[in-house]
């Protein structure tokens, strides 16, 4: 069924309407998990959901199968979105054929963010320039069989100039899609509804009648929150802040204090005659609990009465089909420990989750993004033309004297400070940091610096070490690494060379909680697949960090053969009572003996940033076998 006989039949009825949006899950198993939760979810009401499109065309083939599943098989209406980034027109053509074959009516027809590798957006050859001229597409070679939406910008689009006229012009191009046959529009997240309203207004005020479904992003919890805010710019009024930085530091408190902000916007919205908007669609971000807590919140009439429940089925995940009993006891505790909850992936969410998960990777359904313009770049980062420039922007930034790098959007946590120093020189040293943290054992979950989740908790930590890193330095340092049973490692390149000492697949936890009355918690892990998935968007940002400088310039040069060249190692000492333990290998302060230390004045030529004299030196005498 179309979207908009839904929306109509809503309206006949006079009950608001709400929808779901997902995205590919990064992971097999999370594709599996996901199944299994948008069956769960069903059972929220959604009048539809729409499943995203992975940049470029990326995993075009999941988005296609999620349509076809949740539509065939679980029974829910689908929107797909579809992009012309990357798209030859016969990609597009297989796209839509897929669609029409599965049964799905209603396409979200987008331009799509810049392909991968480029700060700059730039049409295919023999592909689409904008979301117009996908939206003519599709009504001159599928005449009556789609409904299209297209996307709206309560704050305008990034690229448009943020003047009058920049506006003025924007709203012509959003009619123009209207004039094309676009039947409604999605929105773009935001947090100020007096923002919306202005908007409504400008829309209605241009000749655009068809209805808008505003974007709704529930506060699952601080660092999502931020990352998100940050990465669409988008405003958040006062009030919002003054209500969530009290909390910030307790992911479930967040998620109760954004539920009601959240849900007095929603309202706000609703009630708004003048706007006359009847519906909302959330941003779910593959979790379930987040849309859970803010229908609950807003009871809204019609929730739950009008679904049926679904007849029970075998699981579509082919691993729980041999499960007998649903959905409250399991025939094997093992096998269904996934599913023993509906929120096992949700709190908290750590820096990075578990790979099982499906919201694991959910920036994914978007285009990964530094999300800096070539000027910002230039003044923070200048234009590096040695390594030894490159190492002193990373040691910098680890020292607290730079605000950001293009993997990380924020100064160096609290934590960090204990191994500041021990990080800047190992990024003098050649190795690159992105990410870390230092060894904890047992300390109170209300500690200023390391803790976190409720009260009257203890918290752990592995130490924890990820950085770039040339062959050449990698070999002795594996070297180093693997005399060291505590030690494990994974490091890859971006072809996907893949070299560990691990011997099992599955996560080894570097974070865990210890709470009173819960099972123990465990946000952070490291594994094999999640790593791989990872690998591609930490390269990723430093080949977009590379396209802010001019072709053929020699910045530009020496940061992609940096990310064409280096592995992206990680590195984690499992005796989280040896604080120091994990810089072991880098040998950070010794002077070499001939024996496997590093020679004197190495430590200073590195200093210096003599990228070869390094190399040379560690090859030759710096590592002993
Ligand atoms: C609800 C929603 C869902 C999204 N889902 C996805 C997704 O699944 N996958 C994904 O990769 N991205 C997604 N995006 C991101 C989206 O692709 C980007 O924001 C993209 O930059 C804009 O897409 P658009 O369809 O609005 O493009 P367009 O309407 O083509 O606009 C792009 C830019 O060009 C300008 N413009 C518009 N028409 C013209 C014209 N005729 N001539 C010249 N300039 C013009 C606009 O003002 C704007 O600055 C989504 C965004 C929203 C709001
Ligand atoms: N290994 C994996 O499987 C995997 C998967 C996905 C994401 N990630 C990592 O997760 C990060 C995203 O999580 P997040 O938002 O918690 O990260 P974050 O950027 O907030 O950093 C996490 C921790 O690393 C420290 N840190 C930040 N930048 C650093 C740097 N340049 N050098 C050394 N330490 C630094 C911070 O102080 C903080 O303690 C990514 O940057 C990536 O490194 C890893």
């Amino acid at each position: 069924m179309k979207i908009t006989e839904k929306l109509q039949k809503a309206e006949r009825e006079g009950r608001p309407y709400w929808s779901f949006e997902f995205f590919p899950p990064r992971t097999a198993q999370g594709l599996q998990n996901l199944y299994d939760r948008i069956e769960r979810m069903r059972n929220l009401g959604p009048e539809f959901i729409d499943i995203t499109w992975g940049a470029g065309g990326k995993n075009a083939d999941l988005t296609s199968s999620l349509v076809q599943v949740c539509q065939e098989t679980i029974g829910l209406e689908c929107c797909m979105h579809l992009c012309c980034t990357e798209m030859p027109k016969e990609k597009v053509e297989w796209a839509l054929a897929q669609a029409k074959a599965h049964g799905c009516q209603n396409i979200l027809a987008l331009r799509g963010d810049p392909p991968h590798g480029s700060s700059t957006w730039k049409p295919t050859p023999g592909g689409f320039h904008n979301a117009v001229d996908l939206v003519k597409h599709i009504h001159k070679n599928y005449p009556g069989d789609f409904c299209v939406a297209v996307a709206g910008f309560p704050q305008g689009h990034p690229e448009t100039p943020d003047t009058p006229d920049g506006r003025h012009q924007e709203m012509l191009w959003l009619k123009e899609k209207v004039d094309a046959g676009a039947d409604f529009i999605f929105t773009q997240m935001f947090y100020d509804t007096d923002i919306l309203f202005d908007w409504v207004r400008r829309v209605r005020a241009a000749g655009i009648t068809i209805p808008i479904v505003p974007g709704i992003m529930p506060i699952q919890n601080w660092e999502k929150f931020q990352t998100w805010v940050k990465r669409e710019k988008i405003v958040v009024p006062p009030h919002f802040y003054d209500a969530l930085n009290p909390v910030k530091g307790d992911d479930e408190k967040v998620r109760a204090v954004g539920t009601k902000l959240v849900a007095e916007m929603c309202r706000t919205i609703l009630g708004n005659k003048e706007a006359g908007i009847k519906g909302l669609h959330i941003y779910t971000l593959n979790l379930e609990k987040g849309a859970r807590m803010l229908l609950d919140e807003l009871q809204l009439e019609g929730r739950r009465e009008q679904i049926a429940p679904l007849p029970w089925r075998p699981s579509l995940t082919p691993h729980r089909r041999t499960e007998s009993i649903r959905p409250i006891f399991w025939a094997n505790r093992v096998q269904s420990y996934l599913s023993r909850t509906d929120d096992w992936d949700e709190f908290p969410n750590g820096r990075w989750g578990d790979s099982r998960s499906p919201a694991y990777g959910d920036l994914d359904g978007y285009p990964v993004s530094i999300g800096i313009s070539p000027a910002e770049a230039y003044s923070l980062w200048g234009h590096p033309t040695t390594f030894s420039d490159v190492a002193g922007l990373f040691a910098r930034f680890c020292r607290g004297e730079l605000l950001k790098l293009p993997w990380s959007s924020q100064p160096p946590a609290s934590e960090t400070s204990v191994i500041t120093e021990q990080l800047a020189k190992m990024n003098e040293l050649g190795f690159l940091t992105i990410n870390s943290q230092p060894a904890v054992d047992g300390v109170r979950s209300d500690d200023k610096v390391h803790g976190w989740g409720p009260e009257g908790g203890y918290i752990y930590q592995k130490a924890y070490l990820e950085f770039f890193v040339s062959p050449e330095l990698l070999s002795p340092l594996i070297r180093r690494i693997e005399r060291d049973p505590r030690i494990t490692y994974y490091a890859v390149n971006r072809t996907g060379d893949l070299r560990t000492n691990t011997h099992s697949e599955g996560p080894n936890a570097v974070t865990w909680g210890v709470f009173p009355g819960k099972e123990i918690i465990q946000p952070t892990i490291v594994e094999a697949v999640s790593f791989i998935a990872w690998k591609d968007e930490a390269f990723e940002l430093g080949l977009q960090w590379a396209s802010l400088y001019p072709e053929d310039s020699p910045s530009r040069k020496l940061i992609e053969d940096i990310m064409n060249n280096s592995y992206l190692v990680n590195i984690v000492a499992n005796d989280f009572k040896d604080g120091a333990g994990v810089f072991a290998p880098f040998m950070l302060d010794q002077k070499d003996n001939g024996n496997g230390h590093v020679a004197d004045g190495v430590v200073a030529g590195l200093v210096n940033g003599v990228k070869d004299a390094v190399n040379g030196l560690l090859n030759g005498n710096g590592d002993s076998h």
